[in-house]
Parts: structure tokens; sequence; C-alpha cells
């Protein structure tokens, strides 16, 4: 990624989030089958990367969802930006293991979906996209269908569908989860400098306690199932970093402070 391409992309408005005793239990013909989440309360302030973490079916997924709109929260407070969340929205980006893309559109086509459908497609729009592209090192693939790219360019593609509306809050469920394990760290490298640049909020869901280390402000561990706040653990590793931090004794102690909270 080219640092002047993000220079002018500019900055989106980032956006602070607010959950408050947030429970959730799934229901089956209005009968309780599987509480996901049994209150939750965290911040996360405007611009801030947060990790989440916790062991398997402690709600990661769903707390996520409830932010993006997707599914509503029985009870608690959700609030983006200072507004409630009723439903999805372009001001909240969301990334999923498996790239968002629409198979029969090129890499062009599938970043200008989002503001077509809106019937928002300006010449500036158009100007962002390119830029974009540039930003995503795709420029050279803006013809390509998705099957044409690989497992990392097709990410940076949804990654640009997704910034195209300019988010303030990103929201992203295990990204890189199933990517080997250098077009991983490429990509973990590509979204810290993605996120150096723009300073949009990030709420990143993941399994890996390095990779929480190495991307977050601050780490929220949940426990569960059902999800409720363990704690909230600040990194407090200088920025930038770089996957070379990884080797450092502080990262190793921050690392192993994350993960004992997590074994409690
Ligand atoms: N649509 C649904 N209907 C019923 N139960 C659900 C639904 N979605 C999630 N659950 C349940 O809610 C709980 C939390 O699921 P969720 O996917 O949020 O956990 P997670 O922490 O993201 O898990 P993992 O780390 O394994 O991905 C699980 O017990 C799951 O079975």
């Amino acid at each position: 990624m080219s640092a002047v391409a993000e220079e002018r992309v500019g900055a989106q408005q980032s956006a602070g989030v607010r959950l408050r005793d947030v429970r959730k239990t799934f229901r089956n013909r209005r009968r309780p089958v599987r509480t996901a989440l049994d209150g939750v309360s965290l911040d996360v302030a405007p611009g801030e990367f947060l990790c989440l973490l916790g062991p398997s079916g402690c709600g990661k997924s769903t707390l996520l969802n409830i932010l993006a709109g997707f599914v509503p929260a029985d009870s608690g407070q959700v609030l983006v930006d200072g507004r409630p969340v009723t439903g999805p929205g372009p001001d909240r980006g969301v990334l999923f293991q498996t790239p968002m893309l629409f198979p029969w559109l090129t890499t062009w086509q599938n970043v200008l979906y989002g503001p077509k459908a809106r019937g928002a497609l300006t010449r500036q729009v158009r100007e962002e996209a390119e830029r974009l592209l540039e930003t995503v090192g795709l420029a050279d693939a803006r013809d390509a269908y998705p099957h044409e790219l690989s497992g990392g360019m097709r990410h940076r593609a949804a990654f640009a569908r997704v910034l195209i509306n300019r988010p303030g809050l990103l929201l992203m469920d295990e990204p890189f989860g199933a990517l080997d394990a250098i077009t991983r760290a490429n990509m973990q490298r590509f979204l810290l400098e993605l996120w150096q640049g723009r300073r949009m909020t990030i709420v990143f869901v993941t399994h890996d306690v390095e990779e929480a280390t190495l991307l977050g402000d601050r780490v929220c561990v949940l426990s569960g199932p059902p999800g409720a706040t363990e704690a909230v653990l600040d990194i407090g590793l200088r920025r930038p970093r770089t996957y070379e931090d990884t080797e450092t004794l502080e990262f190793v102690t921050a690392k192993r402070r994350i993960r004992e909270v997590l074994e409690r």
C-alpha cells in the first residue's frame, strides 16, 4: 500500500462504541435455546483498535453482529457514535473470514456496488474508488473477477468495497483466520498501515493472542459461554508496530499477560 495514496484518500470520522450490559438469547419458536451474551459492557474510543478474544462459543460473533445491526440485542445499550444501532448501515463496514464479493462482478464493479445501490455513484466516488484500488494494491486487477484473484487480493478487494463507504467503524470477524501464514502476515501489515493512515475505529475478533497483541490498542477478553466481559487489557506497546516486534521481550510479556487472563 502506498502511504501517499492513503494521505490523498484522507480520514473519515471515526465512531466510538458504547455497550452496556448487552444480553442476547437465541430462541426457537419463542423458546430460549442458547444464551449467547449474558451482560457485556465495553467502551471503544473513536479511532481505537480493539481486539475481542474469548473461548469458542462465548459470543464474539454475536456481539459483532449486534454492532453491525444484523441481529438485535435483547436488552442493554448498543450505541455507535452516540446513536442506538437499529439495523445495518454503511457507517459500519463488516469484514468476514470469507471476503464478501459478488462473483459475477469485477473488482471495480464490486467496489462501486454499495454507492451504486444507494444511488450515490458520483464522479468523486469513482475517483475515490480509483485511489482505493491503488491503496489496496489492486489497480492492475480492476477488471478481474473474484475467481481470478488470490486469497489475499480478494481480502483487499473486500476492504476496498467496505472502505468506499468511509465507515467510521470497521467490524472484523476473524478476517485472516483462513489465510496461510505469509498472506496472513501481509494482511496484518496492510491493516496496520491502513488503520494508521485512516484511524477508523476497529473491533476485531480473533482467536489468536499473537494477532491481538500485534494489532490492538486494547484487548477485551470475554468469558463464557455465555459471554460476559472478563477483562479489558491495555496492550501498551509502541506504535507503529511491525511484524518484527513480535520477537521483542515487551511483546512476549504482553502476550503472556493476555493468555493468563484467557486461561483463567
Ligand atoms: N442464530 C443462532 N441461533 C441459535 N444459536 C446461535 C445462533 N448464533 C449463535 N448461536 C449460539 O450462540 C453462542 C455464541 O455463538 P458465537 O458464534 O457468537 O460465538 P463465538 O465466540 O464467535 O464462537 P467461535 O469463537 O467458535 O466462532 C453459541 O453457543 C452458538 O451456538
